[in-house]
């Protein structure tokens, strides 16, 4: 290995990711533009989400007429440290989105002191947006750490076109022999193995993968054949 592969592994990143549940923990996103959007609608899903902003792009308009999202018209640079907080009181999460980092930087400052969680469009601050894979029953972050979200975004293009619905199907056989493992066999590790032994059946994965309902109740036949045979 030359000294230029260590260097890459030099590499350090503190980020650990976490799925939070959302509903019910407010998220307030300053700055209406591109990306305080993007961050507004990945929120929006589960959080109540309010955005503040001199101007809003349309689709925050059309979601805040709809009620998806609450927005707030202001100028933050003329709001006092005070005002921000009285803002922020109750909020689980705040994104900094707006165009100068100085008022980003200020509107993270703020948050930390009163003990929130601060995303910052400007860099890698307290928390970091990863990129996000929901498909087929499957949730992926991704993350470089912030160092690099093109490449981010890259990785999450190539992982996408790699889950089909096959894992949604190996989902679905998999909770439910976890389920019937757990009536019958008191042992955990034995339980796992067996779980083990169907997520290895070939034969399974190929059944997964024909759109045919016929072949999916065959793979589940499969099985139930590996857990009755414990
Ligand atoms: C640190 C972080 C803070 C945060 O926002 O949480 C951050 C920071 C910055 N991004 C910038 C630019 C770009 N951001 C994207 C895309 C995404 N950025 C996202 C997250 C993050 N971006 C966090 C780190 C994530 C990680 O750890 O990897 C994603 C994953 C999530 C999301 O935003 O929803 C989303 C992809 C979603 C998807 O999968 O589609 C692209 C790609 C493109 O659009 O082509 C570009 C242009 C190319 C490039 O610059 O790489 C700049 C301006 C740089 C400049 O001024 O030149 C900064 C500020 C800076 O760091 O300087
Ligand atoms: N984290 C990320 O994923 C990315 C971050 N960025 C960075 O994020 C920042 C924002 O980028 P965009 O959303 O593309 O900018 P934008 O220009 O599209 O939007 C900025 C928004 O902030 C509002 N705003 C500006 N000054 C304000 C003030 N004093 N009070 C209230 N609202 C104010 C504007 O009305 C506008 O809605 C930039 O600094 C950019 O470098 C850029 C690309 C990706």
């Amino acid at each position: 290995m030359n000294e230029n592969m260590n260097e890459y592994k030099e590499i350090s990143n503190p980020y650990l990711p976490l799925f939070i549940d959302f509903s019910e923990k407010p998220v307030l996103i300053f700055g209406g533009g591109t990306v305080g959007e993007r961050k507004a609608l990945r929120f929006m899903k589960s959080a109540p989400v309010t955005v503040v902003s001199l101007r809003f792009t349309d689709l925050l308009l059309k979601n805040a007429q709809s009620g998806q999202i609450q927005i707030l018209e202001k100028d933050i640079s003329k709001m006092s440290d005070a005002d921000l907080k009285t803002l922020m009181k109750g909020v689980f999460l705040v994104v900094a989105a707006t165009p100068s980092n100085a008022l980003n930087d200020r509107i993270s400052k703020i948050a930390k002191s009163t003990g929130i969680l601060v995303n910052h469009a400007g860099g890698a601050d307290a928390v970091v947006i990863p990129s996000l894979i929901e498909k087929n029953g499957l949730s992926i972050a991704i993350s470089s750490g912030g160092e690099s979200p093109a490449v981010t975004k890259y990785v999450r293009i190539q992982i996408e076109k790699t889950i089909g619905s096959d894992f949604e199907k190996m989902i679905l056989i998999q909770n439910e022999m976890r389920e019937e493992l757990k009536k019958t066999i008191p042992d955990q590790k034995k339980r796992q193995a067996v779980l083990w032994e169907i997520m290895d059946s070939d034969e399974i994965w190929e059944l997964l993968k024909s759109d045919s309902d016929a072949d999916f109740e065959k793979a589940k036949k499969k099985a139930y054949e590996i857990v009755k045979n414990v």
